[in-house]
């Protein structure tokens, strides 16, 4: 279980969130939504120890995010809302590269079944010719090569065709319900949220998500 309690994040004078507490059990999807600068990102950083709280704590299963945060940073696969890969490397060089700064060895076929698993089956194409969703998707099967146990996305499908959506959230929702892992992500696309969340957080002022939300039935918590 990832355990969240009362966390307070500031930039500047601004207060980003506040008093934000919540739980995350294993096997779990759960939705960010919230308006533009409402600070989802901000706490998928927070969860995945790239900032840090001014006040509250973290815990995943016994590990404390500040005692523990060398084991803490081995549970997590975290996907930026920039596509973080080397354009001019394929596909192959891409997941090789990243295996090799991963503390989890992988073969080369297990590196690519992982692209497979994504429907993403260029291999040996230069990365800067893939359209976006396939970007994505390497993007996805890299945060992946360590096998975390918790995986934090910020709009892992913006940008996207439909198709590629489908792939993705499908994806996200059977690494949850399959192989137990917690999915967090961020997401404007309220039907996605909708199909593929288990639970559903809003952040920010602006109840605007959380009526339309509840509009269609969906259980949405305030953080
Ligand atoms: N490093 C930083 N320094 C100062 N202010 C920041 C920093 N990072 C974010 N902010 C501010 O914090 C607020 C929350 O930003 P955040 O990116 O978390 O929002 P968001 O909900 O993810 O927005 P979006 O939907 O546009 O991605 C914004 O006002 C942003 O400008």
């Amino acid at each position: 279980m990832l355990k969240v309690d009362s966390l307070a994040k500031h930039y500047g004078l601004k207060q980003i969130l506040e008093d934000v507490s919540f739980q995350v059990e294993q096997g779990e999807v759960v939705g960010l939504v919230g308006e533009n600068g409402a600070g989802k990102s901000t706490l998928l950083h927070l969860l995945a120890t790239l900032t840090a709280p001014e006040t509250g704590s973290i815990a995943y299963q016994d590990l404390n995010y500040q005692k523990n945060i060398r084991e803490i940073r081995k549970k997590i696969g975290f996907i930026p809302q920039d596509i973080a890969i080397w354009e001019d490397f394929s596909v192959k060089e891409n997941m090789v590269f990243f295996e090799q700064l991963s503390w989890v060895k992988k073969s080369e076929q297990e590196l690519r079944q992982l692209c497979q698993d994504m429907k993403l089956d260029e291999w040996k194409t230069k990365t800067k010719s893939l359209s976006g969703g396939m970007k994505r998707k390497l993007n996805i099967a890299i945060s992946l090569i360590h096998d975390p146990a918790i995986l934090l996305l910020d709009e892992p499908t913006v940008g996207i065709d439909l198709k590629s959506r489908r792939e993705i959230g499908t994806y996200l929702y059977n690494l949850a319900k399959k192989q137990g892992k917690i999915v967090i992500y961020t997401s404007h696309d309220m039907e996605e949220i909708v199909t593929y969340c288990d639970r559903v957080y809003c952040i920010g002022q602006d109840p605007f998500y959380q009526e339309l939300l509840e509009e269609k039935g969906i259980l949405v918590q305030k953080l």
